[in-house]
Protein backbone atom coordinates (compact mmCIF):
# COMPACT_ATOMS: atom_id res chain seq x y z
CA UNK A 1 0.00 0.00 0.00
CA UNK A 2 1.58 3.54 -1.22
CA UNK A 3 0.33 6.07 1.58
CA UNK A 4 1.18 9.23 2.47
CA UNK A 5 1.09 11.91 4.74
CA UNK A 6 1.43 16.11 5.22
CA UNK A 7 1.88 18.75 7.68
CA UNK A 8 2.70 22.31 7.56
CA UNK A 9 0.94 25.90 7.62
CA UNK A 10 1.32 28.26 4.70
CA UNK A 11 3.37 30.89 6.73
CA UNK A 12 4.63 28.37 9.10
CA UNK A 13 8.14 26.83 8.81
CA UNK A 14 7.47 24.50 6.08
CA UNK A 15 5.81 21.62 4.53
CA UNK A 16 7.05 17.84 5.27
CA UNK A 17 5.62 15.19 3.42
CA UNK A 18 6.34 11.24 3.88
CA UNK A 19 5.06 8.88 1.27
CA UNK A 20 5.20 5.19 2.75
CA UNK A 21 5.25 1.89 0.64
CA UNK A 22 7.36 2.82 -2.21
CA UNK A 23 9.36 -0.07 -3.41
CA UNK A 24 13.22 -0.26 -3.68
CA UNK A 25 15.01 0.91 -6.83
CA UNK A 26 13.50 3.56 -8.64
CA UNK A 27 15.01 6.58 -10.17
CA UNK A 28 15.21 9.65 -9.04
CA UNK A 29 16.77 13.26 -9.54
CA UNK A 30 16.48 16.37 -7.53
CA UNK A 31 16.47 18.49 -10.97
CA UNK A 32 13.42 16.87 -11.80
CA UNK A 33 11.59 17.33 -8.96
CA UNK A 34 12.44 20.63 -8.79
CA UNK A 35 10.77 21.23 -12.18
CA UNK A 36 7.28 19.26 -10.87
CA UNK A 37 7.21 22.07 -7.76
CA UNK A 38 8.02 24.85 -10.38
CA UNK A 39 5.12 23.88 -12.35
CA UNK A 40 3.09 24.11 -9.51
CA UNK A 41 4.18 27.59 -8.34
CA UNK A 42 4.13 29.33 -11.61
CA UNK A 43 1.97 30.38 -13.35
CA UNK A 44 -0.57 33.67 -14.83
CA UNK A 45 -3.03 35.05 -12.24
CA UNK A 46 -0.72 33.55 -9.40
CA UNK A 47 -0.18 36.02 -6.54
CA UNK A 48 3.18 37.56 -4.87
CA UNK A 49 3.90 34.62 -2.81
CA UNK A 50 4.44 32.73 -6.11
CA UNK A 51 7.60 34.97 -6.39
CA UNK A 52 8.38 35.00 -2.51
CA UNK A 53 8.68 30.67 -2.81
CA UNK A 54 11.37 29.02 -4.15
CA UNK A 55 10.39 25.34 -3.45
CA UNK A 56 13.94 24.82 -2.57
CA UNK A 57 13.53 21.28 -0.70
CA UNK A 58 15.66 18.27 0.54
CA UNK A 59 15.35 14.81 0.39
CA UNK A 60 16.08 13.61 4.17
CA UNK A 61 15.18 9.79 3.36
CA UNK A 62 14.46 7.13 1.50
CA UNK A 63 16.50 7.62 -1.21
CA UNK A 64 20.45 6.49 -1.54
CA UNK A 65 22.70 7.44 -4.51
CA UNK A 66 19.76 8.33 -6.95
CA UNK A 67 17.27 5.61 -6.36
CA UNK A 68 14.61 4.55 -3.07
CA UNK A 69 15.53 2.33 -0.88
CA UNK A 70 12.00 1.33 0.04
CA UNK A 71 12.24 2.94 3.16
CA UNK A 72 9.85 5.94 4.01
CA UNK A 73 10.36 9.09 1.79
CA UNK A 74 10.80 12.38 3.84
CA UNK A 75 10.95 15.59 1.84
CA UNK A 76 11.49 19.32 3.55
CA UNK A 77 9.88 22.38 1.61
CA UNK A 78 10.92 24.54 3.21
CA UNK A 79 8.70 28.34 3.56
CA UNK A 80 11.21 31.62 2.68
CA UNK A 81 7.72 33.72 3.54
CA UNK A 82 8.24 32.40 7.28
CA UNK A 83 10.98 34.98 7.70
CA UNK A 84 8.34 37.42 7.04
CA UNK A 85 5.62 35.85 9.57
CA UNK A 86 7.80 35.00 12.22
CA UNK A 87 6.39 36.36 15.72
CA UNK A 88 3.67 37.86 13.34
CA UNK A 89 0.18 37.41 14.23
CA UNK A 90 -2.38 38.66 11.60
CA UNK A 91 -6.06 37.62 12.48
CA UNK A 92 -8.91 36.96 10.48
CA UNK A 93 -12.20 38.26 12.43
CA UNK A 94 -14.05 38.14 8.67
CA UNK A 95 -14.45 35.09 7.53
CA UNK A 96 -14.25 34.87 3.51
CA UNK A 97 -16.73 33.25 1.94
CA UNK A 98 -16.25 30.22 -0.15
CA UNK A 99 -12.30 29.61 2.39
CA UNK A 100 -12.35 27.15 5.36
CA UNK A 101 -12.32 30.32 7.59
CA UNK A 102 -15.96 30.01 8.90
CA UNK A 103 -16.58 26.19 9.33
CA UNK A 104 -13.38 25.68 10.41
CA UNK A 105 -12.97 28.52 13.46
CA UNK A 106 -16.29 27.28 14.17
CA UNK A 107 -15.85 23.36 14.44
CA UNK A 108 -12.37 24.03 16.20
CA UNK A 109 -13.26 26.50 18.09
CA UNK A 110 -11.25 29.64 17.66
CA UNK A 111 -11.58 33.26 17.90
CA UNK A 112 -10.19 33.85 14.77
CA UNK A 113 -9.53 32.30 11.47
CA UNK A 114 -5.78 32.42 11.29
CA UNK A 115 -5.67 28.72 12.18
CA UNK A 116 -7.55 27.97 9.94
CA UNK A 117 -6.96 30.02 7.09
CA UNK A 118 -3.29 28.25 7.52
CA UNK A 119 -4.04 24.76 6.78
CA UNK A 120 -6.84 25.46 4.29
CA UNK A 121 -4.25 27.25 2.44
CA UNK A 122 -3.45 25.27 -1.18
CA UNK A 123 0.42 25.73 0.36
CA UNK A 124 -0.08 22.37 1.24
CA UNK A 125 -0.29 21.24 -2.47
CA UNK A 126 3.32 21.85 -2.54
CA UNK A 127 3.83 18.74 -0.54
CA UNK A 128 1.76 16.89 -2.69
CA UNK A 129 3.50 17.27 -5.85
CA UNK A 130 6.82 16.34 -4.62
CA UNK A 131 4.72 13.79 -2.84
CA UNK A 132 3.71 12.40 -6.55
CA UNK A 133 6.64 13.22 -8.16
CA UNK A 134 8.01 9.52 -6.57
CA UNK A 135 4.77 7.94 -7.75
CA UNK A 136 5.07 9.28 -11.49
CA UNK A 137 8.34 7.89 -11.45
CA UNK A 138 7.33 4.61 -10.64
CA UNK A 139 4.58 4.51 -13.31
CA UNK A 140 6.71 5.91 -15.53
CA UNK A 141 9.12 2.60 -15.26
CA UNK A 142 5.52 0.79 -16.68
CA UNK A 143 5.66 3.40 -19.14
CA UNK A 144 2.29 4.98 -17.60
CA UNK A 145 2.71 8.51 -18.57
CA UNK A 146 0.31 11.63 -16.97
CA UNK A 147 -0.53 14.89 -18.58
CA UNK A 148 -3.10 17.53 -18.20
CA UNK A 149 -3.99 21.24 -19.44
CA UNK A 150 -6.55 23.66 -18.76
CA UNK A 151 -9.31 24.08 -21.20
CA UNK A 152 -11.08 26.88 -19.78
CA UNK A 153 -11.09 29.71 -17.50
CA UNK A 154 -14.03 31.22 -16.30
CA UNK A 155 -16.24 31.78 -19.74
CA UNK A 156 -13.41 31.55 -21.80
CA UNK A 157 -13.51 27.84 -23.41
CA UNK A 158 -10.57 27.44 -25.26
CA UNK A 159 -10.89 26.03 -28.84
CA UNK A 160 -9.22 22.48 -29.03
CA UNK A 161 -9.60 19.02 -30.66
CA UNK A 162 -13.10 17.28 -29.73
CA UNK A 163 -13.51 15.90 -26.75
CA UNK A 164 -13.84 12.63 -28.36
CA UNK A 165 -10.57 13.01 -29.49
CA UNK A 166 -8.76 14.36 -26.47
CA UNK A 167 -9.78 11.07 -24.51
CA UNK A 168 -8.60 8.39 -27.17
CA UNK A 169 -5.41 9.77 -28.99
CA UNK A 170 -2.25 9.21 -27.40
CA UNK A 171 -0.54 11.62 -30.18
CA UNK A 172 -2.99 14.00 -29.51
CA UNK A 173 -2.92 14.16 -25.58
CA UNK A 174 0.97 14.35 -26.32
CA UNK A 175 0.96 17.21 -28.26
CA UNK A 176 -2.03 19.26 -25.98
CA UNK A 177 0.47 18.70 -22.85
CA UNK A 178 3.42 20.48 -24.78
CA UNK A 179 1.81 23.04 -26.10
CA UNK A 180 -0.13 23.86 -22.30
CA UNK A 181 3.65 23.94 -20.93
CA UNK A 182 4.31 26.77 -23.23
CA UNK A 183 1.45 28.72 -22.11
CA UNK A 184 1.42 30.79 -18.50
CA UNK A 185 -2.12 29.14 -17.94
CA UNK A 186 -1.27 25.75 -19.30
CA UNK A 187 -3.55 26.24 -21.94
CA UNK A 188 -2.92 24.16 -25.22
CA UNK A 189 -4.34 26.93 -27.36
CA UNK A 190 -2.01 29.78 -27.46
CA UNK A 191 -4.27 32.23 -28.51
CA UNK A 192 -6.86 31.78 -26.60
CA UNK A 193 -4.53 31.40 -23.57
CA UNK A 194 -3.62 35.07 -24.50
CA UNK A 195 -7.40 35.60 -24.54
CA UNK A 196 -7.86 33.98 -20.55
CA UNK A 197 -4.83 36.03 -19.32
CA UNK A 198 -6.53 39.59 -20.50
CA UNK A 199 -9.31 38.06 -18.39
CA UNK A 200 -7.03 37.42 -15.30
CA UNK A 201 -6.21 40.95 -15.76
CA UNK A 202 -9.75 42.24 -15.73
CA UNK A 203 -10.84 40.42 -13.25
CA UNK A 204 -7.61 40.98 -10.67
CA UNK A 205 -8.05 44.99 -11.46
CA UNK A 206 -11.62 44.77 -10.42
CA UNK A 207 -10.34 42.67 -7.40
CA UNK A 208 -11.91 39.43 -8.69
CA UNK A 209 -11.18 36.30 -9.20
CA UNK A 210 -11.62 33.21 -11.54
CA UNK A 211 -11.64 29.51 -11.78
CA UNK A 212 -11.98 26.86 -14.50
CA UNK A 213 -11.75 23.45 -15.83
CA UNK A 214 -8.64 21.21 -16.53
CA UNK A 215 -8.31 18.07 -17.94
CA UNK A 216 -5.84 15.14 -16.85
CA UNK A 217 -5.22 12.08 -19.39
CA UNK A 218 -3.41 8.73 -18.33
CA UNK A 219 -1.22 7.26 -21.34
CA UNK A 220 -0.17 3.45 -20.97
CA UNK A 221 -2.53 2.08 -18.42
CA UNK A 222 -2.90 -1.81 -18.05
CA UNK A 223 -6.08 -3.65 -17.84
CA UNK A 224 -6.96 -4.42 -14.48
CA UNK A 225 -6.17 -1.56 -12.15
CA UNK A 226 -8.98 -0.83 -9.03
CA UNK A 227 -11.87 -3.33 -9.27
CA UNK A 228 -15.39 -3.76 -9.65
CA UNK A 229 -15.64 -5.92 -5.59
CA UNK A 230 -16.05 -2.96 -3.55
CA UNK A 231 -17.07 0.88 -3.00
CA UNK A 232 -13.73 1.32 -1.79
CA UNK A 233 -11.39 -0.31 -3.98
CA UNK A 234 -13.50 1.29 -7.35
CA UNK A 235 -10.52 2.97 -9.30
CA UNK A 236 -12.76 5.68 -10.69
CA UNK A 237 -14.19 6.48 -6.97
CA UNK A 238 -10.91 6.50 -5.78
CA UNK A 239 -9.28 8.85 -8.68
CA UNK A 240 -12.30 10.83 -8.25
CA UNK A 241 -12.12 11.54 -4.77
CA UNK A 242 -8.35 12.34 -5.08
CA UNK A 243 -9.22 14.86 -7.57
CA UNK A 244 -11.60 16.59 -5.27
CA UNK A 245 -9.60 16.80 -2.23
CA UNK A 246 -7.60 19.55 -4.35
CA UNK A 247 -8.72 22.80 -2.25
CA UNK A 248 -11.44 24.52 -4.92
CA UNK A 249 -12.04 21.50 -7.07
CA UNK A 250 -16.10 21.40 -7.22
CA UNK A 251 -16.59 18.77 -9.41
CA UNK A 252 -15.05 15.81 -11.29
CA UNK A 253 -15.75 13.74 -14.22
CA UNK A 254 -14.39 10.49 -15.57
CA UNK A 255 -14.96 10.15 -19.43
CA UNK A 256 -17.62 11.89 -20.89
CA UNK A 257 -18.94 12.20 -17.55
CA UNK A 258 -22.62 14.26 -17.54
CA UNK A 259 -22.47 14.30 -21.11
CA UNK A 260 -22.88 10.66 -21.31
CA UNK A 261 -26.43 10.88 -19.24
CA UNK A 262 -28.12 12.57 -22.22
CA UNK A 263 -27.04 9.90 -24.66
CA UNK A 264 -28.55 6.71 -25.81
CA UNK A 265 -26.96 3.40 -24.83
CA UNK A 266 -26.12 3.10 -28.25
CA UNK A 267 -24.32 5.96 -28.41
CA UNK A 268 -22.52 6.01 -25.08
CA UNK A 269 -20.73 3.38 -24.78
CA UNK A 270 -17.71 1.90 -26.68
CA UNK A 271 -17.78 -1.32 -29.04
CA UNK A 272 -15.40 -3.72 -27.85
CA UNK A 273 -13.01 -4.66 -31.07
CA UNK A 274 -9.67 -5.87 -31.76
CA UNK A 275 -7.33 -4.75 -32.24
CA UNK A 276 -8.67 -1.46 -30.84
CA UNK A 277 -12.05 -0.33 -29.62
CA UNK A 278 -13.14 3.32 -31.68
CA UNK A 279 -13.83 5.17 -28.91
CA UNK A 280 -12.98 5.68 -24.99
CA UNK A 281 -16.21 7.60 -24.06
CA UNK A 282 -15.95 5.83 -20.61
CA UNK A 283 -12.47 7.40 -20.31
CA UNK A 284 -10.89 4.07 -19.57
CA UNK A 285 -12.33 2.88 -16.63
CA UNK A 286 -15.66 0.27 -16.90
CA UNK A 287 -16.55 -1.21 -13.71
CA UNK A 288 -14.36 0.72 -11.14
CA UNK A 289 -11.38 -1.47 -13.00
CA UNK A 290 -8.94 0.46 -15.63
CA UNK A 291 -10.03 -1.22 -19.47
CA UNK A 292 -6.41 -0.33 -20.67
CA UNK A 293 -7.44 2.85 -22.86
CA UNK A 294 -6.44 6.36 -21.53
CA UNK A 295 -7.86 7.50 -18.52
CA UNK A 296 -9.09 10.67 -18.72
CA UNK A 297 -10.63 12.91 -16.08
CA UNK A 298 -12.21 16.69 -15.99
CA UNK A 299 -12.49 18.93 -13.29
CA UNK A 300 -13.98 22.25 -12.30
CA UNK A 301 -11.92 24.71 -9.83
CA UNK A 302 -13.99 27.34 -8.26
CA UNK A 303 -13.23 30.69 -8.56
CA UNK A 304 -10.32 32.08 -5.50
CA UNK A 305 -12.49 33.16 -2.38
CA UNK A 306 -9.96 35.52 -1.14
CA UNK A 307 -11.60 38.78 -3.15
CA UNK A 308 -9.72 42.39 -3.14
CA UNK A 309 -13.15 43.79 -3.61
CA UNK A 310 -14.63 41.79 -0.63
CA UNK A 311 -18.09 39.77 -0.49
CA UNK A 312 -20.31 40.43 2.31
CA UNK A 313 -19.12 38.60 5.71
CA UNK A 314 -19.71 39.41 9.53
CA UNK A 315 -17.31 40.57 12.27
CA UNK A 316 -17.06 37.21 14.30
CA UNK A 317 -16.12 39.40 17.84
CA UNK A 318 -19.69 41.23 17.67
CA UNK A 319 -21.93 39.05 14.43
CA UNK A 320 -22.21 42.98 12.90
CA UNK A 321 -21.92 43.28 8.65
CA UNK A 322 -18.90 43.90 7.26
CA UNK A 323 -16.52 43.43 4.41
CA UNK A 324 -14.58 39.88 4.49
CA UNK A 325 -11.32 39.93 4.96
CA UNK A 326 -8.47 40.83 2.06
CA UNK A 327 -5.02 40.47 1.75
CA UNK A 328 -2.62 39.18 -0.43
CA UNK A 329 -4.20 36.10 -3.11
CA UNK A 330 -3.69 34.40 -6.10
CA UNK A 331 -5.99 35.34 -8.80
CA UNK A 332 -6.35 32.05 -10.88
CA UNK A 333 -5.02 28.94 -10.00
CA UNK A 334 -6.52 26.49 -12.71
CA UNK A 335 -3.17 25.71 -14.00
CA UNK A 336 -1.11 24.64 -11.14
CA UNK A 337 -4.55 23.02 -9.69
CA UNK A 338 -4.01 20.87 -12.76
CA UNK A 339 -0.02 19.79 -11.77
CA UNK A 340 -1.65 19.27 -8.62
CA UNK A 341 -3.99 16.91 -10.11
CA UNK A 342 -1.57 14.95 -12.12
CA UNK A 343 0.62 14.12 -8.41
CA UNK A 344 -2.80 13.17 -6.95
CA UNK A 345 -3.66 11.05 -10.37
CA UNK A 346 -0.10 9.03 -9.80
CA UNK A 347 -0.75 8.64 -5.85
CA UNK A 348 -3.99 7.00 -6.87
CA UNK A 349 -2.55 4.82 -10.04
CA UNK A 350 1.09 3.64 -8.02
CA UNK A 351 -1.29 2.49 -5.08
CA UNK A 352 -3.48 0.17 -7.56
CA UNK A 353 -0.58 -0.45 -9.40
CA UNK A 354 1.60 -1.85 -6.39
CA UNK A 355 -2.12 -3.64 -5.78
CA UNK A 356 -1.85 -6.21 -8.25
CA UNK A 357 1.92 -6.05 -9.00
CA UNK A 358 3.18 -6.00 -5.64
CA UNK A 359 7.15 -6.18 -4.96
CA UNK A 360 9.39 -5.00 -2.49
CA UNK A 361 12.14 -3.55 -5.48
CA UNK A 362 11.54 -2.90 -9.11
C1 LIG B 1 -2.91 26.07 -6.38
C2 LIG B 1 -3.98 26.76 -5.62
C3 LIG B 1 -3.81 28.07 -5.19
C4 LIG B 1 -4.79 28.72 -4.46
N1 LIG B 1 -4.58 30.01 -4.08
C5 LIG B 1 -5.51 30.65 -3.33
C6 LIG B 1 -5.33 31.99 -2.90
O1 LIG B 1 -4.32 32.62 -3.19
N2 LIG B 1 -6.29 32.56 -2.14
C7 LIG B 1 -7.43 31.90 -1.80
O2 LIG B 1 -8.28 32.44 -1.14
N3 LIG B 1 -7.64 30.63 -2.20
C8 LIG B 1 -6.71 29.98 -2.95
N4 LIG B 1 -6.92 28.70 -3.37
C9 LIG B 1 -8.20 28.08 -3.10
C10 LIG B 1 -8.43 27.75 -1.68
O3 LIG B 1 -7.35 27.03 -1.14
C11 LIG B 1 -9.76 27.00 -1.65
O4 LIG B 1 -10.71 27.71 -2.36
C12 LIG B 1 -10.27 26.84 -0.26
O5 LIG B 1 -9.48 25.88 0.39
C13 LIG B 1 -11.71 26.36 -0.22
O6 LIG B 1 -11.98 25.44 -1.22
P1 LIG B 1 -12.84 24.16 -0.94
O7 LIG B 1 -14.19 24.62 -0.50
O8 LIG B 1 -12.87 23.44 -2.26
O9 LIG B 1 -12.06 23.42 0.09
C14 LIG B 1 -5.97 28.03 -4.13
C15 LIG B 1 -6.15 26.71 -4.54
C16 LIG B 1 -5.17 26.08 -5.29
C17 LIG B 1 -5.38 24.65 -5.72
C1 LIG C 1 1.53 29.66 -1.17
C2 LIG C 1 0.85 29.06 -2.12
O1 LIG C 1 -0.47 29.27 -2.42
C3 LIG C 1 -1.22 30.09 -1.59
C4 LIG C 1 -2.57 29.49 -1.42
C5 LIG C 1 -3.47 30.39 -0.70
C6 LIG C 1 -4.73 29.83 -0.19
O2 LIG C 1 -5.43 30.53 0.57
O3 LIG C 1 -5.09 28.68 -0.55
C7 LIG C 1 -3.16 31.74 -0.55
C8 LIG C 1 -1.94 32.38 -1.12
O4 LIG C 1 -0.93 32.49 -0.14
P1 LIG C 1 -0.57 33.89 0.55
O5 LIG C 1 -1.72 34.14 1.48
O6 LIG C 1 0.72 33.67 1.27
O7 LIG C 1 -0.44 34.92 -0.54
C9 LIG C 1 -1.35 31.48 -2.18
O8 LIG C 1 -0.12 31.99 -2.62
C10 LIG C 1 1.45 28.03 -2.98
O9 LIG C 1 0.69 27.52 -3.82
O10 LIG C 1 2.65 27.74 -2.84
Amino acid sequence: MLRFLTAGESHGQGLVVILEGMPAGIEVNEEELSKELSRRRKGYGRGARANIEKDDFSIVSGVLNGKTTGAPICVLIPNKDYENWKGKYVPIYAPRPGHADFPGMIKYGFEDCRPIAERASARETAARVACGYFAKKLLQKEGIKIFSWVVSIGEIEANLPPIEERMSKVDVVEKLFQLAELSEVRCPNLEDSERMKKLIDQAKEKGDTLGGIFEVAVVGVPVGLGSHVHWDRRLDARLAASIMSIPGVKGVEIGLGFQLAKLFGSEAHDPIQKPKRPTNKAGGIEGGISNGEIIFIRAAMKPIPTLANPLPSIDVRNDQPCPAHVERSDVCAVGSAAVVAEAMVALVLADALLEVKGGDRW
